[in-house]
Order: structure tokens, then C-alpha cells, then sequence
């Protein structure tokens, strides 16, 4: 960050009317605080290099300096009254949303920092300076979360064409800066090459927004995986693997959990370079000092069945099982657990891994745990399912997706499978081929486009694979948080949308294995259950995972009927193959059955801070929920409903109710839930392109 400190304090923000060449009081103040980040760094390096993880209160202890911790306890005592605080905002409460001492949070104001920023999280950015915005090009949109809104941009003092992320948060509310501010300060913390590097932060003291500068990565995992004209080969997935792996060794090492390990959160460079992303939803933890953490995490097809059966302790393991999912996707061509609820998402892990056995049941003891047993017993078929892949593929996934989080093993043990250092072994991902720009986003917009495609579409600028390069925008920090946008509705159109519209129909991919009632179910509801109805309270899967390769295509089958999986991955040409679904959903000999949770699901209500937020939302029209403000407890169920989704009335049946309902009343529930949801979808797809800003 040195120099990131000489580059912006050369420069005058003249753009927000502030001028402020740094006067000799503002530079001691940086050498104070420079002084301070690296004696902070050195005391967090001593516990690294003492206990190889992170403790999450010795690092508080490490980074907040005497003086501060006082403060912080003053405040937090203010009235003589000790402030009790939930299990997991005291685990959000120490890494990087602590306070910096008074005098070091005037001096970072001094030094560009806006004080929403300063006051309540200073210790995210000590020793940095802000960068500004006018030195900065910003370039089009390049991705799109659920949190954020990432822009290509060149950085102006040395030409690097760099990744903005422009993230979203209240400033208002110090719990949501707070939030914004641990993915900083996680991100701080880690240093490989097959994470991603954060480059510094655009504000300024005026400025009600922040940006994230990321070094520019061309691809994702899922968007080239989708990619109808990119083939993996074996070596390619052992390469991308041993990357990903890799990268969460070193998290993990410095005590980070991801909790979002995802394809769309895998980037890709034009060199081969796999660099795990998205640090949102990350947090610390200590393996000698554990604290109750939130369930809430992780893409709901990526979830591991402790979280999705409530589990607050949990570790490593949760990633692992991300990545177990990510392998079986990548020899499978399509996602492997792709469930619509978490009741589904457990069965369908059931359905693969096997029933969990008593001992798991009792070493779980969730609240769930008596709730969610299957009904039926279940023999893991992990082998089974994968059978054409590689043996020594196989005996990784069924590892890494074993039911006892303590039977995965760990980043480094996975590293040293026989996967890999079987034959063919992982390539160097300096002989990758190199793609054209490839992103989940395209993958939407493909999408997107061939459903408003079938119109016949009148102008085909946007090109798959190849995004039109926009011209430069003048890059103004906004005043408000509120998301600025780059339309991309000019582009939408495909060169050949009518063959498009095939691949990408959702109505074409099969609500197989339903879990709900699949006996009763007519074809055309599964139709309309395509995978937008995902659990109301999750992240909108239209911003998730986007179903690589999944109804996209039609391929061949082998003559015995099954994928044709060899040393040459064929991720999309396998998408969408009955044989591949059947063998994995195993329903084509066995009707799913349902599990019979005996009471709904107990989800953790509170209403700490909703308000707030729900003011926020609404203001914003925002459609997406937080689930770093769920993990604060920050919203119900019945808020997340209705406040991310559309008031459904005070039910919470798409949790688990649909399978205490009949099914006449089920069916109808569930086409108006998909019918809202599609509506939902729609809107929010209208909100983030702007047209419906323009119509209001
Ligand atoms: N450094 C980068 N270079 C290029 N593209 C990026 C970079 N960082 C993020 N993106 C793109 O922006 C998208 C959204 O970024 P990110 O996942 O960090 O945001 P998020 O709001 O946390 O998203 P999500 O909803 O997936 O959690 C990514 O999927 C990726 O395609």
C-alpha cells in the first residue's frame, strides 16, 4: 500500500469538489499510521507464525492496540450496563470491524477516510490510504452479485486494467459497515496466488460508497465451464483443482473460512490462474477457541448437510464440501446437488451420500437434527453415480463429500490425494488454452437473451464469450450508495439467438427427483419449476450458480446410455443428459421420498436492527437479502419474505410447510410461489438494469 499512499496523495479529488493535497500534519499522521499497520501486522504475524491460524480474540487483541480496546469496552459499557451480545456478532465483532483509538480515526480522516468508514471499522483500512476515483477509468460491468456491482476499469497512474467491486452496505448503519468491512480485512489477511489480491479502496471523506480494487481476472469456473465451446480435459480439471484447493490451503492456514466456494467465485485469468473471490460471507475462526457461527452460509447446492441441518460449529470441513461439489460438477457437466430448498438439498444428499448413520446424528445435535431424518435408509452411492470418472476422481469426491465433516479431511491432505499425482497429471496452467472473456454473467445474459430472444431481436451487439468493450465512463464517485449502472440492454441480443433460445429454455430442464410430489406432479408444473424457485430466503439464483451446461445442450449419449466421461471432460457436451441425471438422481427406479420433518423449521427470529434495514431495502427497491445481516441475526424469516422477496403473507411453507400440505393445495401453492418468484426475478433483473428506475 505504499504506494498507493505516494499515488493518492499526490492527487487532488478535484472531482468532488475536495481538495486536499495532503499537508505535512496529514503526512505524519500517514507515517503514524503506517507505523501502527505494521506493528499491528507484525503482532498478527507472531500469532500466525505461533499457531499457523488466526485466533479470532488474540487477533483482536493484537490488532486494537490497549488504548483502543479500552474505548471499545467504554463505549460498549456505556451506562454501566455490560452490552450482551449474540454468539455471532461477537464473532463478527473482531476481526476488522473493530475501532481504531480516537486520535488514528482523526488521522485516517485526515487522510481521505470517510468517518462512516473510520469510526466504526478503522482497523479494515489502517495503513491504507484511499484511492481516488478520478484516477480510475471505469469501463463497463463485468459481474454482478448479489452484494455488488463489479466494473472493468484501468487504473490511470500505471495503465493495469483492474476489477472495481462497488459494494453494497448502509453507511448509515454501522452493522452493515461492519459487515462490508470484514470481507476487507479477510481480504487483507490472505496472500497467495490463487487468491484473490485486493489492490486498495476508492472513497473519499465525502463519498457514501466504496470500492474494492482487485487485480482483473478474464473468466469464472462457471462461465467458462458453460460455455458451450470449451471442453476441460482431465488434466485442465486436476489443474483448476489443485489451484482451488491450493488457495483455500492458505486461507484456512491463516484461519478463514470462504463459506461460499462456488464456480461463479473461482476467477480465471488469461494464464490459467485460478484465484478463489468473493470473500462476502468469510469469517475468522480459531480451532482452540471456537465460537458458535451462523448456518446461514454458503449457496444452498453447496451447502454441506450440517449447515443445512442448523450446525453453529462447524470449520474447514464446509468449504471442502464446496469443492467436492465443484469436482463432481466438473466431470458431470452440471451441478450435482442442485436442490430448490434446504429440505431438498438435504435429500438429495442423502439420496447420494447415504442416510447419516446414529453416531452422526449424535455428534450433530442440531436443533434440526430429529427434524430432517429420512424416513427411508439410503445407501451411499457416491462411487456408483461417478462411476465412469476416474477412480482416483471418484475416491476424492466421495471423500470430500462424506456426511462427517471430520471424514473430509483438509485442503492440505486433499492436495496430497492420488488424484493428484495419477496419470494424466494436472497441467501447468500456463499451457490452458486462453479463452475469450467468459463470466457467469455472460452465462446470464445468454440466457436472458434467449428468452427476449425468441422475438427475433433487432440488434446483436452482444457477443458471447467476447464482451463488447463500452466506452469509458467518467468515473464519479456517487454520493450515494444506491447501485449506478451500466446498461447492458443494448447488448442483449445473440448473433444467433434462435439456436440460443434451445440451449438456454429453462422450461427444458427437468424437475427431476423432486422431492415434494413427484408422483403427482404433471409435467407442466415440473416445467414450472425450473430454478429460479429456489428457497425465498437465499440468495436469488439467478445471482448464484448459474447451472453450467445444465439443459443447455442435448448431447449424445453412449451407447450404454451413460455420459461419456474421459480423460477428455466434456462439461457441456454432458449437460443435460438424462442418463447423467437419472444415474445421479437415482429416480428413475425409486420415487423420491420425502422426508417427514415433523414441525417446520425453526428459524431464528429477530428483529435486532430489521427495521433499519428494511427501511434501507425498500428505499434502494433492492431484491436481495444479506445473509451477513441474517448471520447478525438481523432478519426473520418473515423478513426476508417480505422484505427481499415480496410479502407471501405471514407463512413460511416454502421453508418446509409444502410437505406437511396436501398436494391439491400444494400445487397450487407452489405455481403462486413460482409465479411470484418469477415476478421477483423479473423485477430484480429490471431493477439492476435499470429500467425500472426509469420507469418509476
Ligand atoms: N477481480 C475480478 N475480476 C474480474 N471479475 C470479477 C472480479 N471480482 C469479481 N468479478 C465478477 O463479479 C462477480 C461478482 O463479484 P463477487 O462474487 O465478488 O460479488 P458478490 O456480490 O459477493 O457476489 P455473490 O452474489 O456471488 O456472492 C463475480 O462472479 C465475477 O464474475
Amino acid at each position: 500500500m505504499g504506494c498507493i499512499a505516494s499515488k493518492s496523495a499526490a492527487v487532488e479529488d478535484s472531482r468532488e469538489g475536495v481538495a486536499r493535497e495532503f499537508t505535512s500534519s496529514s503526512k505524519r499522521a500517514t507515517a503514524k499510521m503506517k507505523v501502527s499497520a505494521s506493528n499491528s501486522e507484525k503482532r498478527v504475524d507472531g500469532v500466525w507464525g505461533k499457531d499457523k491460524v488466526l485466533d479470532g480474540v488474540d487477533m483482536k487483541a493484537s490488532l486494537i492496540d490497549k488504548e483502543s480496546s479500552g474505548s471499545m469496552r467504554s463505549s460498549d459499557n456505556k451506562n454501566g450496563r455490560k452490552k450482551k451480545q449474540k454468539p455471532e456478532l461477537a464473532v463478527l465483532d473482531h476481526p476488522g470491524v473493530g475501532r481504531v483509538p480516537k486520535a488514528l480515526e482523526g488521522e485516517q480522516v485526515v487522510a481521505g477516510w470517510p468517518t462512516w468508514l473510520s469510526s466504526v471499522a478503522g482497523e479494515a483500512i489502517q495503513g491504507w490510504i484511499p484511492r481516488k476515483a478520478d484516477t480510475f477509468e471505469r469501463f463497463h460491468k463485468i459481474g454482478q452479485g448479489t452484494y455488488s456491482t463489479v466494473y472493468k476499469a484501468r487504473d490511470l497512474t500505471d495503465q493495469k486494467i483492474v476489477a472495481l467491486k462497488r459494494v453494497r452496505f448502509d453507511n448509515c448503519d454501522a452493522e452493515s459497515v461492519k459487515f462490508m468491512a470484514r470481507e476487507i480485512l479477510v481480504l487483507r489477511r490472505l496472500d497467495h496466488p490463487n487468491v484473490i489480491k485486493l489492490e486498495g479502496l476508492i472513497t473519499s471523506q465525502t463519498s457514501r460508497s466504496l470500492y474494492l480494487v482487485f487485480e482483473y481476472m478474464e473468466h469464472d469456473l462457471t462461465g467458462l465451464a458453460s460455455s458451450p465451446s470449451i471442453n476441460f480435459s482431465e488434466p485442465q480439471v486436476k489443474c483448476y483443482m489443485q489451484q482451488l484447493l491450493s488457495g483455500l490451503d492458505h486461507c484456512h492456514s491463516r484461519g478463514v473460512l470462504h463459506r461460499d466456494i462456488k464456480g461463479s467465485n473461482l476467477l480465471i485469468d488469461n494464464n490459467g490462474i485460478l484465484k478463489i473471490a468473493d470473500f462476502g460471507l468469510a469469517n475468522f475462526i480459531d480451532p482452540h477457541h471456537k465460537v458458535p457461527l451462523t448456518s446461514r452460509v454458503v449457496t444452498l447446492w453447496y451447502r454441506p448437510p450440517e449447515l443445512l441441518l442448523g450446525a453453529s460449529n462447524y470449520g474447514v470441513a464446509v468449504d471442502l464440501w464446496s469443492t467436492g461439489c465443484i469436482l463432481g460438477e466438473l466431470y458431470c457437466g452440471r451441478p450435482i446437488l442442485p436442490g430448490k430448498t434446504e429440505v431438498e438439498q438435504l435429500h438429495r444428499i442423502f439420496k447420494l451420500c447415504g442416510s447419516p448413520s446414529e453416531d452422526y446424528w449424535r455428534k450433530l445435535r442440531t436443533p434440526h437434527s430429529t427434524v430432517f431424518r429420512p424416513p427411508h435408509h439410503y445407501r451411499q452411492c457416491v462411487a456408483e453415480t461417478f462411476k465412469e470418472c476416474p477412480s482416483a476422481a471418484t475416491r476424492l469426491i466421495e471423500t470430500l463429500l462424506s456426511l462427517d465433516p471430520t471424514l473430509r479431511g483438509t485442503a492440505t491432505t486433499a492436495l496430497k490425494s492420488e488424484f493428484f499425482s495419477s496419470e494424466p497429471l494436472p497441467c501447468d496452467p500456463s499451457s490452458l488454452p486462453k479463452y475469450p472473456p467468459s463470466k457467469e454473467i455472460d452465462t446470464k445474459l445468454w440466457k436472458e437473451a434467449s428468452r427476449h430472444g425468441a422475438d427475433g431481436g433487432k440488434e446483436q451487439k452482444f457477443r458471447p464469450g467476447g464482451r463488447q468493450e463500452k466506452e469509458p465512463q467518467t468515473f464519479i464517485l456517487s454520493k450515494d450508495n444506491a447501485d449506478s449502472h451500466i446498461s447492458m440492454q443494448q447488448g442483449k441480443r445473440l448473433p444467433n439467438s434462435r439456436s440460443r433460445n434451445e440451449f438456454f429454455n429453462p422450461h427444458r430442464e427437468p424437475a427431476f427427483g423432486h422431492l415434494v410430489f413427484p408422483q403427482k406432479q404433471s409435467e407442466d408444473h415440473k416445467e414450472t419449476l425450473n430454478y429460479f424457485s429456489g428457497p425465498l430466503y437465499q440468495r436469488p439464483l439467478h445471482s448464484g450458480p448459474l447451472v453450467p451446461g445444465y439443459g443447455y445442450e442435448m448431447a449424445g449419449r453412449e451407447a450404454g446410455g451413460r455420459p461419456h466421461v474421459s480423460s477428455k471432460v466434456n462439461l457441456p457436451k454432458l449437460s443435460g443428459l438424462v442418463a447423467s441425471r437419472t444415474s445421479l438422481s437415482g429416480d428413475q427406479k425409486e420415487n423420491p421420498v420425502p422426508l417427514k420433518p415433523r414441525e417446520t423449521i425453526q428459524v431464528q427470529e429477530s428483529t435486532n436492527g430489521s427495521e433499519s434495514r428494511r427501511r434501507h431495502d425498500k428505499k434502494r427497491h433492492s431484491q436481495t437479502i444479506d445473509p451477513r445481516q441474517i448471520e447478525n441475526g438481523k432478519f426473520s424469516t418473515e423478513t426476508l419474505i417480505q422484505d427481499g422477496h415480496g410479502s407471501m403473507g405471514n407463512n413460511i411453507y416454502h421453508l418446509s410447510g409444502p410437505l406437511l400440505l396436501s398436494s391439491n393445495n400444494m400445487d397450487q401453492m407452489l405455481k403462486e410461489r413460482d409465479r411470484k418468484i418469477q415476478e421477483y426475478s423479473r423485477r430484480a433483473r429490471m431493477y439492476k438494469s435499470g429500467e425500472i428506475a426509469h420507469a418509476k
